[in-house]
């Protein structure tokens, strides 16, 4: 890892993953030094004044090595939040909560000045409606599943940590922790590919939930600018004001799940699905694709089609005032849509050619029917007491 220790630089966990990356290259931007922490390194080619170190958040020595003659950390390193990886409760123990403590005990020791968390919806968010809610919101008291019990866990101690004397009295570590909805942008590597393929598959056949159900997103870019003004009012020159604080980022305009990836389906060419199923009932669904995986994941880490809480994060209203990050960080989401998205993926050669052989329709029906089928009969015995 070459880095130039003059000037300022910025380490971000994290950094090979999606968010991480576009944040490395803004931050290049501003003639600053980046160092990526990651334990893969990323997708795309990595331009000069960019340094990537291949290690660790779990191991306290390489985090200490990383942090030295670091001027602000963006730890963004996490593990566990779709699919089958919020299944492995061990891994995202250690990598949310016990990472996290080894990044802020690595900032004390080393006088580290400024630390941005990433952290989520979810620490406050957990299947109830929200209309509207903002920082005032108490942290989830029991969460439903170990992402957002240790997001929340790693966001307490992030903000506990604010205000801790840095080692040789070189001042304190200032915190603050942004809390995003669902980041999509062309590129976008954890959500929008499993969507294109279960579009490209012919899984994508039903919607769920009220129509009217609302939910949040941000584009990559706003949250890549809340992370910078975050960071920039951790300083003496913005007053400290963000010192301690979380923030709500999103896009500031709440839409329906599901109406917000339309253009997305009809702009690879296939149709939006007309069926809308109750959320109890797909509920239920992702509770039986658990259990297969729970018994059958051992011997095959299959992907599950859907899993509890991503029906609530996806069914269940939710979305929150951005107020607090316009007045205090000077946050001004611009408006994007999904076209940049549509063409990053027609450009690798997604989109409809051809029609699909009526055979592998019908045998998809099939499976759909008989899946549903279990969902509902699994129903009856409840129904009867
Ligand atoms: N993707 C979203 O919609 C969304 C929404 C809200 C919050 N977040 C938060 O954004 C951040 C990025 O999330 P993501 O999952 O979408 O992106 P991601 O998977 O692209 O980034 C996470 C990165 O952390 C790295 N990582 C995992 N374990 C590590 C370890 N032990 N040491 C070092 N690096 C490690 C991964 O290799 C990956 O590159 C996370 O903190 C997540 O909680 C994401």
């Amino acid at each position: 890892m070459e880095v130039n220790r003059t000037g300022r630089t910025f380490l971000i966990t994290g950094g090979g993953g999606y968010f991480g990356f576009r944040l490395a290259c803004a931050l290049l931007k501003t003639s600053s030094n980046v160092v990526l922490f990651d334990v893969r390194p990323p997708s795309q080619e990595l331009p000069e004044g960019i340094a990537f170190m291949r290690a660790d958040i779990r191991d306290y020595t390489q985090v200490e090595e990383a942090v030295r003659g670091v001027n602000c950390v963006f730890h963004i390193a996490s593990y566990g939040m779709s699919g089958r990886e919020q299944l492995n409760r061990k891994l995202i123990e250690e990598v949310n909560v016990q990472g996290t403590e080894n990044i802020l005990r690595a900032c004390v020791a080393h006088r580290v000045p400024r630390l941005v968390y990433m952290s989520t919806y979810n620490v406050v968010f957990g299947g109830q409606e929200i209309k509207d809610g903002d920082e005032s919101l108490p942290y989830l008291p029991l969460h439903p599943d170990h992402y957002p019990r240790t997001k929340s866990i790693a966001e307490m101690q992030v903000l506990k940590a604010n205000g801790s004397p840095l080692n040789n009295s070189a001042g304190v570590l200032q915190t603050s922790a942004l809390r995003p909805a669902g980041i999509y942008g062309p590129g976008e590597e954890r959500h929008l590919p499993r969507i294109v393929s279960y579009i490209e598959n012919g899984i994508f056949r039903f919607v769920y939930g009220e129509p009217d159900s609302l939910v949040e997103f941000v584009h990559v870019d706003n949250l890549v600018s809340a992370h910078m003004l975050a960071a920039e009012a951790l300083t003496e020159k913005r007053q400290h004001r963000a010192t301690g604080q979380p923030y709500f980022i999103s896009d500031g305009r709440p839409v329906n799940n599901f109406e917000f990836f339309r253009p997305l389906v009809e702009g690879l060419g296939y149709s939006f699905p007309t069926l809308r199923l109750p959320i109890s009932l797909t509920y239920l669904f992702a509770f039986l694709t658990e259990m297969v995986h729970h018994i059958v994941g051992r011997i095959y880490n299959f992907q599950p089609l859907l899993t509890r809480t991503e029906v609530y994060k996806t069914g269940v209203t939710h979305y929150f005032s951005i107020r607090k990050a316009r007045e205090e960080l000077g946050y001004e989401p611009k408006l994007y849509d999904l076209e940049d998205v549509v063409q990053w993926f027609r450009g690798r050669g997604h989109g409809k050619k051809h029609s699909q052989s009526s055979i592998k329709k019908l045998i998809l029906d099939v499976v759909l029917v008989v899946a549903f089928a279990a969902v509902v009969l699994s129903c009856l015995p409840v129904v009867g007491q």
